[in-house]
Formats: C-alpha cells, sequence, structure tokens
C-alpha cells in the first residue's frame, strides 16, 4: 500500500488561511449539508470525470470523510490518478468539527 499523506485539522486550517485549497468531502449529501470545510467539493454532487477536470492535478488536495479512515483509500485513487500532492484528513470532519465548527461552511 502507498503512503498517502495525513493532514491534521490545524495544518488544513492554517492552509486554508493562506489561500483557496482543494478540498474533496466524500460524505454523504445530508451531512454536507450539515456542515462542511469551508469551500469543500462534495463528491455526492460532484461526478468523480468532474473531480478530475475541475482539481489541478498539480495542486494540493485533501480529501475528507467522517472520521479519516474511508478518506485514505480516496486520496489513494486521486494519486494513482496522478495528482501530485493527495493529503487525507485526519479525524476527518469529526474532528474539523469539534476544533473549528465556527469554521463550518453550510449549504
Ligand atoms: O468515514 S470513515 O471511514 O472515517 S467512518
Amino acid at each position: 500500500m502507498s503512503q498517502i499523506k495525513q493532514m491534521s485539522v490545524q495544518q488544513l486550517h492554517d492552509l486554508l488561511d493562506a489561500g483557496p485549497v482543494n478540498v474533496l468531502d466524500i460524505r454523504d449529501e445530508a451531512s454536507y449539508d450539515a456542515g462542511h470545510v469551508p469551500n469543500a467539493v462534495p463528491l455526492s454532487r460532484t461526478p468523480v470525470e468532474q473531480c478530475m477536470e475541475k482539481f489541478d492535478k498539480d495542486q494540493t488536495l485533501v480529501v475528507c470523510c467522517y472520521h479519516g479512515i474511508s478518506s485514505i483509500e480516496a486520496a489513494m485513487f486521486f494519486s494513482q490518478q496522478g495528482f501530485a500532492d493527495v493529503h487525507s484528513l485526519m479525524g476527518g470532519y469529526e474532528a474539523w468539527h469539534r476544533s473549528y465548527s465556527e469554521d463550518d461552511g453550510m449549504e
């Protein structure tokens, strides 16, 4: 299994403060609507082919799930598709929400 980089919610928060970051949220639609990392793109509404076109493969891509487990596999997929800098969000949205609920994006 190739190594997928893990990003902490603090690192992601700092990155988002510094500028735009591609974040892909692979949770279900209702969970996304209830709260998500700011500007995260919902996979539930963005077919994979569209993600491939939307995201620049040379830019950092952070994959977010519920608890940071399935995002590892999804990150591996994007890495295999040629994305240069893919990370899995450690602890997933749950960890993000625990630390930064005031920064949640809502639909
Ligand atoms: O989304 S999860 O696999 O971390 S429960």
